[in-house]
C-alpha cells in the first residue's frame, strides 16, 4: 500500500510513518509538499481544519495511493487566550474524508501578540529559542511542554484518531 503524505516538515513526516508502519508495515510513504490554501498561519480551527482537508484532498487528487494525510498547525483564539490548535485530514481512495483535531496548549502573550500582528509561529519560536528549524524538531509544543510532548508525538495522536476512524469504516462496511 502506499501512503501520500502533503508536507516537507520533518516532524510530521517522522510522525505519519511512525504510526502508519505499526499498523501497515508493508506500507510505502512519498511526501509531497502541497498548497494548503490558507493562511501561513491560520488563525482559528476552522482555518486549521480546512488546510489539513486541502492537503489531503489535493494528494488524493489522482487516487494514486491507498490515502493522502494533510497535517495543519495554526491557532485559535478563546476568551483572549492563543491556544496552539493542529488538525489532520486523512482521504481514502473511495473518496472518504475523516478528520481529526489534537493537542493544544496556550501560548505566552509575548509571543501571541506577535502572531497577531501577523508573524508566523515557526520564525517567533526560532527567535525565542534561539535555535533554527524548531518547527521540524520539537515544536512550540514540546518548548512549552518541557518536551513531553513534542510536535512529533502530538501529531503521532492525530495519525492514531485517523486511522482508527478509517479502519473501523472499513470493519462497517
Ligand atoms: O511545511 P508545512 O507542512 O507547511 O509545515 P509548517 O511547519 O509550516 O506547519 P504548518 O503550516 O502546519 O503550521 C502553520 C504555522 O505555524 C507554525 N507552527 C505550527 N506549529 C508549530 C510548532 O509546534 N512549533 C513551531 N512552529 C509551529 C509553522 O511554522 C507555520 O508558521
Ligand atoms: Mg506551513
Amino acid at each position: 500500500m502506499k501512503i501520500l503524505i502533503g508536507t516537507n516538515n520533518i516532524a510530521k513526516i517522522k510522525a505519519v510513518k511512525a504510526v502508519s508502519s505499526m499498523y501497515y508495515p508493508e506500507a510505502q510513504f512519498e511526501n509531497r509538499e502541497v498548497a494548503s490554501l490558507v493562511s501561513d498561519q491560520p488563525m482559528s480551527d476552522k482555518e486549521t481544519r480546512k488546510g489539513a482537508i486541502n492537503r489531503a484532498m489535493s494528494l488524493m487528487e489522482h487516487n494514486e495511493a491507498t490515502f493522502g494525510i494533510g497535517l495543519e498547525g495554526g491557532v485559535n483564539e478563546i476568551e483572549g487566550v492563543m491556544y496552539i490548535c493542529n488538525w489532520g485530514a486523512l482521504v481514502a481512495n473511495d473518496g472518504k474524508l475523516f478528520t481529526a483535531t489534537g493537542a493544544g496548549i496556550p501560548l505566552p502573550e509575548e509571543i501571541a501578540v506577535q502572531l497577531r500582528s501577523g508573524a508566523e509561529l515557526g520564525p517567533v519560536m526560532d527567535v525565542f529559542t534561539n535555535k533554527s528549524g524548531i518547527r521540524h524538531e520539537e515544536g512550540a509544543i514540546g518548548v512549552f511542554t518541557n518536551n513531553l510532548v513534542t510536535r512529533s508525538v502530538m501529531f503521532e495522536h492525530i495519525m492514531l484518531l485517523l486511522i482508527g476512524q478509517y479502519e473501523l469504516s472499513k470493519k462497517l462496511l
